[in-house]
């Protein structure tokens, strides 16, 4: 049983959730140090970028968020409560492993797929997601491009109503308008449901005015975080560049890391190593599932 102790206000499941981290750092089981210190707020429905170069800790805190590592206990409230120990309703995490389910290269009907995640129960979203996405009913999954799947994939994880909604950037494949409807909808999720959103993602296109709190991670530090308006984008549209304003912001931030941490050849990160599912380390070594808090 839990030990941590919440106020009504704090655990009503039916308002969207707030994070908050406190001195959050998490240590693979190789020792490699993934977060160290880890301080933020973000209110509930709040739609959250959070940015960082390659190997910078996002995937590293999603999980952490997501309740499929176990984080250091107090570090981690969502909704005041803890994702790992008390297990969360209503989380959605859509990442890498979602992504390369295999199910989704075999010849079965979108219609099947749609249903097998519960499509019938919310028909009303699925039809959104459907149109939203551009979504043929008729495709067989064996025989579409890899957008198409994607856009499939997409609509599958949605289409239960999250509380909240950790995306590690998964809509490379999507074509600009598909991206930018996606963007649309999440948006407007966030403005009529009571859910919130983090979403790690390095494609700044047309975000501008996607979200509403900045989260900068390098080196699995959080060097800044807050509300949009408080980074001084100036007036949204475009920069002397081409690039948008946040483009251009966050374009700074990466080449001040990169400045700051120097080549990774000098052995300063360990790029490569994540994603190994054996032997030291590795996502999911310590997924909830083993530890009886989840039954998927
Ligand atoms: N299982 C692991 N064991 C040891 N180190 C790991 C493990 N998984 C990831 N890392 C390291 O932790 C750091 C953060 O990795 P993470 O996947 O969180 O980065 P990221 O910001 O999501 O990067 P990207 O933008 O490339 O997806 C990297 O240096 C990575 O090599």
């Amino acid at each position: 049983m839990s030990t941590t102790t919440h106020t009504t206000e704090e655990i009503d499941q039916t308002k969207a959730p707030s994070i908050h981290l406190t001195n959050l750092s998490y240590t693979f089981p190789s020792t490699h140090s993934g977060l160290s210190n880890l301080t933020l707020s973000l209110p509930p429905k709040s739609r959250t970028l959070l940015i960082g170069a390659n190997g910078a800790g996002k995937t590293t805190l999603l999980r952490l968020l997501s309740g499929k590592r176990l984080a250091p206990s107090n570090t981690i409230s969502i909704g005041g409560l803890d994702p790992f120990k008390d297990g969360l309703e209503g989380v959605t995490y859509l990442g890498l492993e979602w992504v390369l389910n295999p199910i989704v290269r075999t010849d079965i009907g979108v219609k099947e797929l749609l249903k097998s995640v519960g499509g019938d129960h919310y028909p009303d979203r699925k039809d959104e997601l459907v149109r939203v996405l551009d979504i043929d009913l008729d495709w067989r999954m064996h025989a579409v491009s890899d957008g198409e799947r994607r856009r499939v994939q997409l609509a599958m994880g949605l289409i239960r109503p999250w509380r909240i909604l950790l995306l590690d950037e998964i809509t490379v494949d999507l074509d600009l308008l598909s991206r930018s409807n996606f963007l649309a909808f999440l948006k407007k999720e966030t403005e009529t449901r009571e859910c919130t959103i983090v979403y790690a993602t390095h494609i700044l296109d047309n975000l501008a005015e996607w979200p509403t709190h900045l989260v900068h991670m390098s080196l699995g530090k959080v060097k800044e975080w807050g509300e949009i308006e408080g980074f001084e984008l100036g007036e949204k549209g475009y920069g002397k560049t081409g690039n948008s304003r946040l483009g251009e912001l966050v374009l700074g931030w990466l080449k001040d890391d990169l400045r700051e941490r120097g080549p990774r050849n000098k052995g300063t990160t360990s790029e490569g190593t994540a994603y190994l599912t054996g032997g030291l380390g590795g996502y999911g070594a310590e997924d909830a599932i083993k530890a009886g808090k989840r039954t998927f």
